[in-house]
């Protein structure tokens, strides 16, 4: 009975099982964990106990052989073998536990390590050491479930309206000691220089850490929170452990509310990605147009834009684990798809007032419930247009005592746009003077101009570029594009990180523009027979002949000197002599559209020029052209090559940037790679390659499908990236 109890017992509690089995042959009444001796894992207990040698299944035999009464003397081979994978489980568990302490103590040494800092000195700015105490007690009674408590603001903070302490779900634990202790750091951040105040700070009013009225709108919001992975401790501990920190991504674009290039699409999937490793992602942009679903959190603020006074609101929503904040202002409002339209100024004037009532979100703009703060923070800025983030967290915060823990990273995706203008653009800014050498630029043609770029690079903590090909080209002349001594001198703080994919949003199986007009949705199980019909929907949707036989080539992006167009351009009458269809969707400079109306008026049995911007479109053609070709002048890394791969469509590429990175050479004599590449932006060259790849389209079916296949099978999604992301962002919190 005893034997028969304790298998019972093991199979309910495994973590338990090794002492249960022991406990059953030697001392049934000693308490299970007595026999527990950290880094000895079961078998080498059992081995110890039973001086028989450890050789896998073959040990509980052996423990048999020796006559011994308990789990298994009587028991038939099914018992052996699932007391094997009990033994197995519970070896995982305890290694788990293992782990989990570990993660523990690593905390500690994280707080221990910031109380220690050159903040340590202002006491004042710092939990004190009954404040910590209350603070690790607050988490030590908590409850272990989803619970229900005040509202959180009655946590800490004088500021609580007595009419908020409705009964709402509250976040986990650890989302609630994140923010307890990051806006309990930014009160007394504040605290010690409310009365010197900057006049370039926007008031620190009582939006700050305090929940606005707690409409409906925001309890619905917490009971979301609690539904995310972030501190979940109910689930599996974050995958980001110890680093779990308050991120900002800040874009003047994101998809799906705004969207003119591949920025727009990075803003919309990098945060998901990085929410699904545990850290509190929010996601600030502006307000372009009347988004559906957003609720208007009431704050409202002011900020003055070269002596202007200008009043922002702000609106947020809650998607995937990711708070995205919108700013709505008169200067952002109608812009639609037309986001950077309006002379030099007009932009400058937005992406000012952009910044600086981004970075104060975290002060003001309560998310399910609560401000970040800005104790455990980083930005993400993203491009010139948000470069001058850094600067202003600097220059108006840091140098003040405000924010001191907050840290900023810029990306890079595309440095050929900077931000230049006049050098008195610089009153703009509204800046000290003396921060004007950073925006300082001279070059031959320019000669000295302001560039916003060059002042955020020089300024951030961290830079980031997407790929590791465009990190290089980057600190040549011409990739540098005016920049690169400037990227020269800052290499200690730059990485390149390739972009992922939004794989909800770009899969073949579920692209909710497959599921209509002849289209369909298909996998790498139904590639041959499903996308071919993709490909008649299109051919037949465009007008073109619905031919089986023919190639057809695609080129989507926006129609710049950067994308090589052009060369597209010299190629067609030479890819319609081969009965090769092109379809070409863009939208840019007015010659190359004309081009492409030009070459749809002359080859109308094989060629299209989709003038426009058409995120349904784009899709289909990914899904229903045969090859995507992309002969970029530079390309810092290129997404539309990633989308056409997951799509089963065959990548043919200039080889620079990501495009090098991530396009992987056919090589049909090992029959590997993912497409062709060559090797300049010249006509010819491009003509080689389509050449070959068209040829093995026609007569190497085999190999064709196996190109297909890799491209496929390759892991394009964000998770990678989003963990190296994470190791940046951590290298930028701990620098000073
Ligand atoms: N007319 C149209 N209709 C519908 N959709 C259209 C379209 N024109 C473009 N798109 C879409 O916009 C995106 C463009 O992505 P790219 O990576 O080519 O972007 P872009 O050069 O703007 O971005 C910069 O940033 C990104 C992100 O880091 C880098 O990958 C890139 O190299 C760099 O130049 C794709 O999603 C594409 O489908």
């Amino acid at each position: 009975m005893a034997t028969m109890s304790s298998l019972a017992f093991v199979t309910d509690h495994t973590a338990t099982v090794g002492i249960a089995l022991i406990n059953n042959r030697r001392r049934p009444q000693i308490p299970l964990f007595a026999y527990y001796r950290p880094r000895k894992s079961l078998l080498d207990m059992a081995f110890i106990r039973n001086n028989t040698p450890i050789a896998g299944g073959r040990r509980v035999r052996s423990i048999k052989a020796t006559g011994e009464k308990g789990y298994g003397g009587d028991a038939s081979g099914d018992t052996d073998e699932a007391l094997q994978v009990v033994i197995e489980k519970s070896k995982k568990l305890l290694a788990k536990q293992r782990e989990l302490l570990q993660q523990i103590a690593e905390r500690r040494e994280i707080i221990a390590s910031i109380n220690n800092t050159k903040i340590k000195s202002e006491k004042e700015d710092i939990l004190s050491e009954d404040e910590e105490e209350s603070f690790l007690e607050l988490d030590s009674n908590l409850p272990d479930d989803i619970f229900t408590l005040q509202n959180p603001s009655t946590i800490k903070s004088n500021e609580i309206d007595d009419t908020s302490k409705s009964e709402i779900k509250l976040p986990p634990k650890t989302y609630l000691r994140e923010n307890f202790k990051n806006n309990h750091q930014s009160t007394n951040s504040q605290k010690a220089t409310t009365s010197e105040l900057p006049p370039f700070v926007s008031d620190i009013s009582p939006t700050y850490n305090k929940i606005e009225n707690t409409n409906e709108s925001t309890t619905h919001h917490i009971k979301d929170v609690t539904d995310a992975p972030i501190g979940d401790e109910s689930q599996s501990p974050p995958l980001a452990g110890p680093n779990v920190m308050n991120i900002i991504l800040v874009a003047a674009e994101c998809a799906p509310w705004s969207k003119t290039g591949g920025l727009g699409d990075v803003a919309g999937a990098l945060p998901k990605a990085l929410a699904k490793r545990g850290h509190r992602v929010m996601v600030v942009a502006p307000r372009y147009g009347n988004y559906a679903d957003l609720h208007d959190t009431g704050v409202r603020k002011r900020y003055s834009v070269n002596g202007q006074d200008m009043e922002v609101h702000y609106f947020q929503t809650y998607i995937d684990g990711v708070d995205f904040v919108f700013i709505e202002s008169p200067i952002f409002r109608n812009l639609g798809s037309n986001i950077y339209s309006g002379n030099r100024t007009d932009i400058l004037r937005r992406m000012v007032l952009f910044c600086k009532s981004a970075i104060e979100v975290p002060w003001h703009v309560p998310c399910g419930g609560l401000c970040y703060g800005d104790g455990n923070l980083v930005f993400i800025a993203n491009d010139w247009h948000t470069a001058l983030l850094p600067v202003y967290l600097k220059a108006y915060y840091h140098e003040h005592g405000l924010m001191q823990y907050a840290r900023s990273v810029l990306v890079i995706h595309n440095i050929a746009h900077q931000g230049r203008g006049p050098v008195d653009d610089f009153s703009y800014t509204d800046l000290p003077h003396n921060y004007l050498n950073l925006f300082k630029m001279y070059d031959p043609i320019g000669g000295e101009h302001f560039n916003i770029f060059a002042a955020g690079l020089k300024t951030a903590y961290q830079i980031i570029t997407v790929s590791h090909a465009y990190t290089w080209e980057l600190k040549t002349p011409e990739g540098g594009h005016g920049l690169h001594h400037i990227i020269n001198s800052n290499d200690w703080k730059l990485t390149g990180i390739v972009n992922g994919i939004d794989k909800q949003e770009w899969n073949p199986e579920s692209d909710v523009h497959l599921t209509s007009d002849n289209y369909t949705n298909y996998s790498i199980q139904t590639l041959q027979t499903h996308k071919p019909r993709c490909k008649s929907a299109l051919q037949s949707e465009l007008g073109l002949p619905v031919r089986a036989d023919v190639p057809v080539i695609a080129f989507i992006g926006r129609l710049d000197n950067q994308k090589g167009v052009d060369l597209i351009g010299e190629a067609i009458p030479w890819m319609v002599d081969h009965d090769i269809q092109i379809v070409m969707l863009g939208t840019g400079r007015p010659e190359l559209e004309s081009m492409l109306r030009e070459m749809e008026t002359r080859y109308r049995d094989h060629v299209r020029g989709w003038v426009g911007f058409s995120v349904k479109m784009a899709h289909r053609i990914t899904a229903g052209a045969d090859v995507l070709l992309m002969p970029s002048r530079f390309e810092p890394c290129g997404l539309n090559q990633l989308y056409a791969m997951g799509y089963g469509t065959v990548p043919v590429v200039h080889g620079v940037g990501g495009l090098r990175d991530t396009v992987e050479p056919f090589d049909p004599y090992r029959e590997t790679g993912v497409g062709w590449v060559f090797d300049r932006a010249e006509t010819r060259l491009l003509i080689d390659a389509v050449g070959n790849c068209v040829l093995t389209f026609r007569e190497y079916k085999e190999s064709w499908y196996g190109i297909q296949r890799r491209g496929m099978m390759k892991d394009l999604s964000w998770g990678n990236a989003a963990c190296t992301y994470e190791e940046v962002l951590v290298k930028a919190k701990y620098q000073w």
